[in-house]
């Protein structure tokens, strides 16, 4: 069970965050609005949601979840492998330090959260442009110093590991075709998210709830089919920043 999450208000500087995604520029007010009800959508399920101001200088600074990996001993944190997003780090540790020990790995080894899929116990780790292999073999070291196991795992094009994989509870995966064989994650049930509806594979799952971002009725039907809880959360402004539901928390 989670039982708390730390968020992070988008910045008004946003529309000049990262994307390759070609959807506009997303609207400030919107968003501040959209991350008001994921916040209180974490609280409704029972979290202790702080939620973290702005950083200035920082406009993909609502993407929490890269900045750090948080487990039950330990928070572990690198410099973001996005280099106008490194730095970030940097201000959410004090934050963390409230919570967990604190780890800190340094360069040359680059990891983001986004690339870090816990299931109980396991860690995977997707190799992407933005985690590197020192990145997570020194997140992997300091997490089987605690008991976990841990995967490194090659990636296709994908931004980050969540972007393509997230965990739905009860031993199901939703994954993009390239993990469809993965062997890393053959003891998981796993859902196949087609390209037309491939923002959905980034579901958040809370405490036996999942959250599902709107318009995305075949994942959300697979989902309810397994007699899952739902809720939908509209992130269009999110999303045109390649921004999922899991980016916008660390949860623990
Ligand atoms: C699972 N995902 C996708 C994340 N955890 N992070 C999204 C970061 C998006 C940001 N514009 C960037 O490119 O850094």
């Amino acid at each position: 069970m989670f039982t708390h999450a730390i968020t992070r208000r988008p910045s008004a500087e946003m529309a000049n965050g990262i994307t390759t995604a070609d959807l506009g520029t997303p609207d400030y007010h919107l968003a501040l609005a959209q991350h008001k009800a994921y916040c209180l959508t974490l609280a409704v399920l029972g979290l202790d949601v702080t939620v973290l101001d702005a950083e200035p200088g920082y406009p993909d600074c609502c993407f929490v979840e890269d900045t750090a990996v948080v487990c039950d001993h330990v928070a572990a944190l690198a410099p973001l492998g996005a280099p106008s997003r490194q730095g970030e780090e940097t201000s959410i540790e004090p934050v963390l330090a409230r919570f967990r020990p604190v780890v800190r790995v340094r360069p040359p080894a680059l990891f983001e959260g986004g690339d870090v899929l816990q299931v109980d116990d396991t860690f995977f780790i997707g190799l992407s442009e933005r985690t590197n292999m020192a990145g997570a073999k020194a997140l992997g070291n300091t997490l089987a110093r605690h008991g976990s196991t841990w995967h490194a795992m090659e990636m296709g094009e994908t931004l980050h590991f969540k972007t393509d994989v997230s965990f739905i509870g009860d031993n199901t995966l939703l994954v993009s075709p390239f993990f469809e064989t993965a062997p890393e994650l053959a003891r998981f049930r796993r859902i196949v998210v087609d390209e037309n509806e491939a923002y959905a594979r980034n579901c958040l799952f809370i405490n036996g709830t999942v959250i599902v971002p709107a318009g995305f009725p075949r994942t959300l039907a697979a989902i309810k089919g397994l007699g899952r809880p739902t809720i939908e959360l509209d992130m269009s402004e999110f999303r045109k920043l390649d921004g999922g539901l899991t980016c916008l928390s660390l949860r623990f």
